[in-house]
C-alpha cells in the first residue's frame, strides 16, 4: 500500500513540472518577442506575442492563399478591361509607359473622388492621367472584387459613350500596387485632354467668365442637343462634373 502511495506521489510530482514547463516559455522564445516586428508577425505569431504586440494574429496560409486569390483578380481585371476597350483603339500599357506619359507624375491637375490626376502627353498630344488606387488595402477577396467592377463599370462607360464633345480613353495601365505584404490595386486612365476644363467648369465656374470659353446660349443649347442625343442612346449615369472636351465645339 505504502509502495502504492509513494508511486502516486512520484506521478503527481512529475506532472506539475510537465505543467509548469508548458506555461513558461523556454527563454529563446522571449528574446524573439522583443525583435518581433508587424511584417514578419504573420508568419510566426503565437498568441501570447500578439497579445504583447496588440499585432492581430493571422494565419499565414490563409493570408497567402487570399493574397493569390487577390492577384487572380487583379489578372481577371486586366483581362475583362482589355477585352472591353479592344473595340475602342485605347491600348493597355505598362507602369514604365505610364512614368514617361506624365513625366514621372510631375504636373498634378486635379483630384477627383478616387485619386489625383497628371497632365501627360501622348503621341505628341497633351493628355490627362487618372491615378485610381484601390480606397481600402483590398484584403479580401470580396474588397478586391468591388473595386475591380467600379473600375470596369467606369472603364465601360468611357468606352460605349464615343463622341467628339465627350473625353475620350485612350489607355490604361493595371497592376498591383501592393507594400508592405498587403494587396492593393493601381489602375491609371490615359484620357484625352480637355482644354476647356469640366463643363460645370464652363457654364458655372471659372471658365465662365473667361471670353475663350465663355458660353452663349446658343452653344449651351448645341452642346445639351448633342450630349442628349448621345446619352438617352447608352443611358448611362455620367458624375455631374465628367470632364467634357469643349474645345472642338467652342471654337
Ligand atoms: N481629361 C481631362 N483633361 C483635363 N483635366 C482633367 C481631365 N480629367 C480630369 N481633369 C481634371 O482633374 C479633376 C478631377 O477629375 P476626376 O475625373 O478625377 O474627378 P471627378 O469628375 O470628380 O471624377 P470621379 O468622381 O470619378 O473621381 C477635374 O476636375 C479636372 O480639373
Amino acid at each position: 500500500m505504502l509502495e502504492l502511495q509513494k508511486k502516486i506521489q512520484e506521478l503527481e510530482i512529475s506532472f506539475q513540472e510537465a505543467r509548469a514547463k508548458q506555461a513558461v516559455p523556454p527563454s529563446g522564445i522571449k528574446r524573439q518577442q522583443v525583435v518581433i516586428d508587424k511584417s514578419t508577425s504573420a508568419a510566426i505569431s503565437t498568441g501570447a506575442r500578439s497579445r504583447t504586440l496588440c499585432v492581430p494574429e493571422k494565419n499565414p496560409s490563409i493570408s497567402s492563399s487570399v493574397s493569390s486569390k487577390i492577384l487572380n483578380e487583379i489578372d481577371l481585371l486586366q483581362v475583362r478591361l482589355s477585352n472591353v476597350i479592344a473595340s475602342t483603339g485605347a491600348v493597355v500599357v505598362n507602369r514604365r509607359r505610364i512614368g514617361k506619359i506624365t513625366d514621372n507624375y510631375q504636373e498634378p491637375i486635379g483630384r477627383g473622388e478616387f485619386g489625383q490626376v497628371f497632365k501627360g502627353t501622348w503621341h505628341g498630344r497633351k493628355a490627362a492621367v487618372k491615378e485610381i488606387r484601390s480606397p481600402w488595402r483590398c484584403s479580401t477577396v470580396v474588397e478586391a472584387r468591388s473595386f475591380a467592377k467600379m473600375i470596369q463599370r467606369e472603364v465601360e462607360a468611357f468606352s460605349a459613350v464615343q463622341h467628339r464633345n465627350i473625353i475620350g480613353l485612350l489607355g490604361l495601365c493595371m497592376d498591383n500596387g501592393s507594400s508592405d505584404g498587403e494587396t492593393s490595386i493601381r489602375v491609371s486612365l490615359i484620357f484625352e485632354f480637355a482644354n476647356g476644363g469640366t463643363l460645370f467648369d464652363c457654364l458655372f465656374g471659372v471658365q465662365a467668365n473667361n471670353s475663350k470659353f465663355k458660353l452663349d446660349v446658343n452653344q449651351m443649347m448645341l452642346i445639351a442637343r448633342h450630349l442628349t442625343a448621345r446619352l438617352s442612346i447608352y443611358c448611362i449615369p455620367l458624375s455631374r462634373n465628367r470632364a467634357v472636351q469643349l474645345w472642338s465645339t467652342v471654337t
